[in-house]
């Protein structure tokens, strides 16, 4: 353990936790689809089906009070290591809205905010409208908005997959047999193909980027346990025109096509999500279960990394190091997996989408955005 000061986070004074944001009661699901859908032509079905899924749940999202608990323990661990640099949180599509926290931070005399967006790999959804969401916080605040940097996407920090390891070594003791033989099933969020196109543009793109993580975890377990199993890569939540391509398998029609090559015990691990949001809680805990059952394969969940310490560990290591290179120092940033580290500023034209490509075919005649 390296012992830190104070000083360790300069030129930094604040870590703003970036989100996506959620519902918390029946009141606000609307709006927050509002919110989350305007300007891309998701299908009304959609949104209705995407609103049961939250009504379900009395209207709340699990998402905010885990992002809450990221914040505590981002918190912990920098005050563990006697660095005081205050955490600040901040959403896309719900309160609290990263304009009023940057605005808050600002006018409490924060200058230079260093952010941690939820999101581990780089695509457009994952990383750069988080950016333009981040650029327009400025814009809005005009000359009393703080200067704002991002860290890189944090998909191969080793703490990362160090913590999906673990989790999904603990899911193994909860299925017959345990990890030998097993197929464990890697989920991650669908995203249109044209988006997977956009995001390899400058770097490997968002499928390879779950490739190599789920290596670095495979060969992990592998060690830790002796053991030997299979493993793959499905999708979960896919939305948007249904005519519009996106990345397959779909975990149900994987977990289905599993079974009749005769597959009878999976572990369904969701290393494209860091906490157990709504996509997890429904599409995963609900439906693929729900879907394995009905195949005769016995199937657990791993659990999302969380506030797991070797994954806030590995996150405040990023932030030490990224704020050592602001301050001029040589400090090479730590990674796992076969790619180098994703440069601390994203390059120019990283994740881009053209307009109307996100849902790809514009609704009938294009009249609409
Ligand atoms: C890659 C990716 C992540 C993973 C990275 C990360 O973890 O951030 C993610 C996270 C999330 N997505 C979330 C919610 C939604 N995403 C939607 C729509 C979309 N997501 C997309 C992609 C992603 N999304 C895409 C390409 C669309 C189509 C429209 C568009 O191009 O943007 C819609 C609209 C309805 C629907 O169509 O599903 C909703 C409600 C929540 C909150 C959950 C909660 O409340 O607990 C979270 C964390
Ligand atoms: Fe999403």
């Amino acid at each position: 353990m390296t012992t830190a000061s104070n000083s360790d986070s300069l030129p930094y004074d604040a870590l703003l936790v970036c989100s996506f944001g959620g519902p918390n009661q029946s009141e606000d699901v609307v709006p927050f689809l509002r919110n989350v859908t305007r300007g891309k032509n998701i299908p009304e079905e959609r949104l209705v089906e995407v609103g049961e899924h939250y009504y379900r749940f009395g209207g709340k999202s699990p998402i905010n009070e885990q992002n809450l608990q990221l914040v505590e323990a981002l918190q912990e661990e920098l005050s563990d290591r006697g660095v005081n640099l205050p955490v600040i949180w901040g959403n896309r599509n719900w309160h609290p809205y990263t304009t009023d926290t940057l605005r808050d931070a600002a006018a409490f005399g924060t200058q230079r905010v260093l952010t941690l967006v939820t999101s581990a790999y780089a695509s457009y959804s994952g990383s750069r409208q988080y950016r333009e969401h981040l650029a327009e916080a400025v814009n809005v605040l005009g000359s009393a908005a703080p200067s704002i940097d991002i860290l890189r996407p944090f998909f191969n920090d080793p703490g990362f997959a160090l913590a999906n390891a673990d989790a999904i070594g603990e899911a193994a003791s909860r299925i017959d047999g345990g990890l030998q033989d097993v197929h464990i099933v890697y989920v991650t969020h669908s995203i249109p193909d044209t988006m997977q196109e956009a995001s390899a543009v400058t770097g490997p793109g968002y499928r390879e980027q779950h490739l190599d993580v789920m290596a670095t975890i495979n060969s992990e377990l592998e060690t830790r346990h002796s053991v030997s199993f299979d493993s793959s890569l499905a999708y979960c939540s896919r939305s948007g025109d249904p005519r519009v391509p996106w990345l397959e398998p779909d975990v149900n029609d994987h977990i289905e096509a599993l079974a009749s090559q005769g597959v009878r015990r999976i572990i369904i691990a969701p290393i494209g999500f860091i906490s157990d949001h709504m996509e997890v809680a429904f599409d995963l805990d609900i439906e693929a279960l729900e879907t394995a059952g009905e195949q005769g394969v016995q199937a657990v969940r791993a659990d999302t990394v969380g506030v797991r310490k070797v994954f806030i560990s590995g996150l405040v290591d990023m932030i030490l190091e990224r704020a050592a290179r602001e301050r001029g120092e040589e400090v090479a940033p730590t990674v796992s997996g076969s790619y180098a580290a994703f440069p601390d500023i994203a390059p120019p034209g990283s994740c881009r989408m053209r307009h109307g490509e996100v849902t790809g075919i514009q609704v009938i005649a294009g009249e609409d955005d």
